[in-house]
């Protein structure tokens, strides 16, 4: 059978057995549209049914989550965990709390982190999990009874070799604090290498807070690079204002660019002098408050309530809130307004014809996979710590993680250019990752 119909009919059989799990169609959609050239040059990989055995999780977890709120009312949710891929290493990815979270989303996000963690070049596999608990106007008591209770279920799933869950979308370092607390309750062992994303002070990593987005800005940094051009007077736009964003704001301002606008799921705000972070950290991360706070505290910003941020003029875009949020109408406006480069910080912000519309016009466009990387490779650099019972420095780490991402960079281009797609890091991404969780599987034999 050609390979073009192959691909197709694994696509039909995704569609089949995942259905109205439409983001996580749309994430394999991807990969399959990306992966043809590699699948025709390694026949071996046909007859061991890779592609097919790829999209299908090795384990779906689902599980109740019973809590009480601070009135003595009990609500249910569900939990999940996304065990998808081993053939690397332990699982590894994030937990999402958030109202939106079902089965397809938490799927969606474990293939992309295969693919992801496979880039990095680190030994971890793929997964992710969450809850359709909503965090937001929750007491900190209880956000500690619902951890307790989530962890309750959760913790037989999981282990330093099984699977090392993290942060994502409402979940930061108090949540893994109150998971991580009822872990080593529960089992008796102060297994720290459970969970990445710690608190320094029992077993956190330096830099891993500040990762994902230092990481998306120094991919930029490499993106600029391989245009001979540099984030020197470039205006930068970024979407959300949680962990991702914030610290992507930071990285973008010491590399000599300037971010004059960022949002949340309320509006966004422009600051034409530049995001002021001392107050963005104020209001997110220790007020816990609106976007519209910032407007309220710096005099010469302006706040837009209830649109998206992709209409302000920018050179680079980092998308670094949600899914799908950049659609065919956002990429038009970004291009007409002359956007030059877009990298993901967050995981498939971007729709199909939104990424079709930035190739087309000849935006250099960094899909989340690799440009998000340095969140999940960090992860795994505290890994690394916890079984030696070792603490780098700030700088050591960052360094590390520069690295990794400028390799993966590289890796990006470098596996488009074998196969005759240059500048296309979609390709290479997939591509490059695609070849390496392969190669994996057919060593380790049918499994
Ligand atoms: N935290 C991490 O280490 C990593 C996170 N990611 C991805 O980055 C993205 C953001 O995650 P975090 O910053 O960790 O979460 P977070 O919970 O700290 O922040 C999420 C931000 O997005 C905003 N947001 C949510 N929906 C929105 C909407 N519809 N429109 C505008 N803003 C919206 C929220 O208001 C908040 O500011 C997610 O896609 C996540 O999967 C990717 C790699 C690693
Ligand atoms: O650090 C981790 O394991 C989680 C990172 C993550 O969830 C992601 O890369 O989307």
């Amino acid at each position: 059978m050609p390979i073009h119909e192959r691909l197709e009919s694994v696509y039909a059989e995704v569609l089949a057995r995942n259905p109205g799990e439409t983001e996580f169609h749309q994430a394999v959609r991807e990969v399959l549209e990306s992966i043809g050239p590699a699948v025709g040059k390694h026949p071996q990989y046909a007859d061991a049914k890779i592609v097919s055995r790829i999209c299908e999780p090795e384990r779906q977890i689902i599980f109740r989550v019973p809590w009480e709120d601070d009135r003595g009312e009990i609500h249910i949710n569900r939990g999940f965990r996304m065990e998808f891929n081993s053939a690397l290493g332990p699982y590894k990815g994030g937990l999402r709390f958030h109202p939106s979270v079902y089965l397809g989303i938490v799927k969606f996000l474990g293939f992309e982190q295969v693919f992801k963690n496979a880039l990095t070049g680190l030994p971890i596999g793929g997964g992710k999990g969450g809850s359709d608990f909503d965090p937001k106007g929750k007491s900190d008591r209880e956000i500690m009874r619902f951890c307790q209770s989530f962890m309750t279920e959760l913790h037989r799933h999981i282990g330093e070799y099984t699977d090392v869950p993290a942060g994502d979308i409402g979940v930061g370092s108090r949540e893994i604090g109150y998971l991580f607390g009822q872990y080593k309750r529960i089992t008796n062992r102060y297994e720290s290498g459970v969970l990445t994303g710690k608190g320094l002070i029992y077993g956190g990593a330096r830099v891993r807070t500040e990762a994902t987005g230092y990481g998306t800005a120094f991919f930029v940094n490499e993106m600029l690079a391989a245009r001979g051009d540099s984030f020197e007077g470039k205006t930068v736009v970024v979407s959300g204002s949680g962990n991702v964003a914030i610290y992507a704001i930071e990285k973008v301002h010491q590399l000599g660019g300037r971010v004059v606008a960022c949002s949340d799921s309320s509006g966004y705000v422009v600051d034409e002098k530049g995001i002021d972070l001392e107050v963005l950290k104020e209001i997110k991360e220790v007020r816990r408050e609106r976007i519209s706070a910032y407007a309220d505290a710096v005099s010469h910003a302006r706040y837009v309530e209830g649109q998206q941020v992709w209409s302000v003029p920018c050179d680079v875009a980092m998308p670094c809130a949600t899914q799908n949020e950049i659609t065919g109408k956002e990429a038009e406006t970004l291009v007409r307004n002359g956007c030059t480069v877009v990298a993901e910080g967050a995981n498939m912000p971007t729709t199909p014809e939104g990424v079709r519309l930035f190739q087309e016009a000849g935006v250099a466009f960094g899909p989340g996979k690799a440009a998000n990387a340095g969140g999940v490779a960090t992860s795994a650099l505290e890994m690394q710590q916890n079984a030696s019972r070792d603490s780098w420095s700030f700088e050591y780490t960052e360094d590390r993680l520069e690295d990794i991402m400028r390799d993966i960079h590289t890796r990006c281009l470098e596996t488009a250019d074998e196969y005759g797609m240059p500048g296309n890091y979609v390709a290479g991404a997939n591509i490059a990752a695609y070849t390496r969780v392969a190669d994996a599987m057919l060593a380790l034999g049918l499994v």
